[in-house]
């Protein structure tokens, strides 16, 4: 797994890798972020089998006989490793059973999602747990803390299902909670942070055991536009930093332009993808530099 060196992170820049090459643009899109950087689509240094691809993905849900129409009717998606992607749709246009067939949450009724050389979708229920354990991290619209456990602790967890110790499992879970603006926080129950910190806290522990791919499910449907985009700016940079790629669903454009490219859902089929658009509002700021010790 290859892993970009924070060190070489420059202050103030904002973690927006170049547009996937993949994705087409329907018109030339405009990057929040004036930084260009290298295409990880295109680099030879990236591991390409750390690219998440998926193939003629169909879903229905229930009994053949009795099932309505599919929830996926055949949607090809490729996130590039290191890249972000939004997903975007109207509700019920099967943006949640997307994400959670990429995640291997769900197992799909027909085609592949290929990561690290194997279809998630053939895997057993026991591989596809493993899966998710060591190379997914999760961030959905309500942190879903655990609210008996102090922020740090909650940070720890994933690192403890890895078995790794106690003490270094906490001490590496700490050690994110400067970069996110948590100082001060680490020893507060979930119930005692506001919407903004229990999301900043979900976002440590999603990527606190350096996932390949982080999988946020409306991670801001909660907040308030100046909140959300704080916390879309520490998601998609503490993600750079650790070279997961992310895959978003969203409603709102201005959580989708965090990301370097979008696909919009209809009737469960791409309806189109591309780069996300200016909505007009200003260009997101970087509100700190994360910096993550491993
Ligand atoms: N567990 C389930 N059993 C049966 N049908 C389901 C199930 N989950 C979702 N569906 C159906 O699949 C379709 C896609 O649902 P999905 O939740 O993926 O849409 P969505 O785009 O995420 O919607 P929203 O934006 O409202 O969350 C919908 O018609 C929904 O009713």
């Amino acid at each position: 797994m290859s892993h970009h060196d924070p060190a070489r992170m420059p202050a103030g820049a904002p973690a927006r890798p170049a547009p996937p090459s993949t994705a087409s643009p329907t018109s030339p899109g405009t990057s929040p972020s004036p930084q260009a950087s290298v295409d990880p689509s295109v680099d030879p240094s990236v591991d390409r089998s750390r690219d998440l691809v998926a193939r003629d993905l169909v879903m229905t849900y229930g009994r053949t006989r009795t099932a309505g129409p599919p929830a996926l009717g055949g949607v090809d998606v490729t996130v590039p490793a290191g890249t972000s992607l939004a997903v975007m749709g109207p509700s019920g246009s099967g943006k949640t059973t997307l994400l959670h067939v990429l995640a291997g949450i769900l197992r799909p009724t027909g085609g592949q999602v290929q990561w690290r050389g194997r279809d998630i979708a053939r895997m057993s229920d026991r591989e596809r747990t493993k899966l998710r354990r060591e190379d997914f991290g999760f961030v959905f619209q309500q942190g879903m803390l655990l609210p008996e456990l102090p922020a740090v602790e909650n940070v720890a967890l994933p690192l403890m299902l890895g078995r790794v110790g106690r003490a270094e499992a906490t001490a590496r879970a700490a050690a994110l909670f400067a970069p996110l603006g948590l100082s001060g926080l680490e020893k507060r129950r979930p119930g005692e942070l506001s919407g903004g910190q229990a999301q900043r806290v979900a976002i440590a522990r999603a990527l606190v055991a350096r996932p390949g791919v982080v999988f946020a499910d409306e991670p801001t449907g909660a907040l308030d536009q100046t909140t959300s985009a704080e916390v879309m700016a520490h998601l998609t940079q503490l993600a750079a930093h650790t070279g997961a790629s992310l895959v978003v669903v969203t409603h709102d454009e201005n959580v989708a332009r965090w990301c370097t490219g979008v696909v919009h859902v209809r009737d469960g089929r791409i309806a189109g993808h591309g780069v996300p658009q200016p909505t007009g509002a200003p260009a997101p700021t970087v509100p700190r530099t994360a910096t993550v010790t491993r």
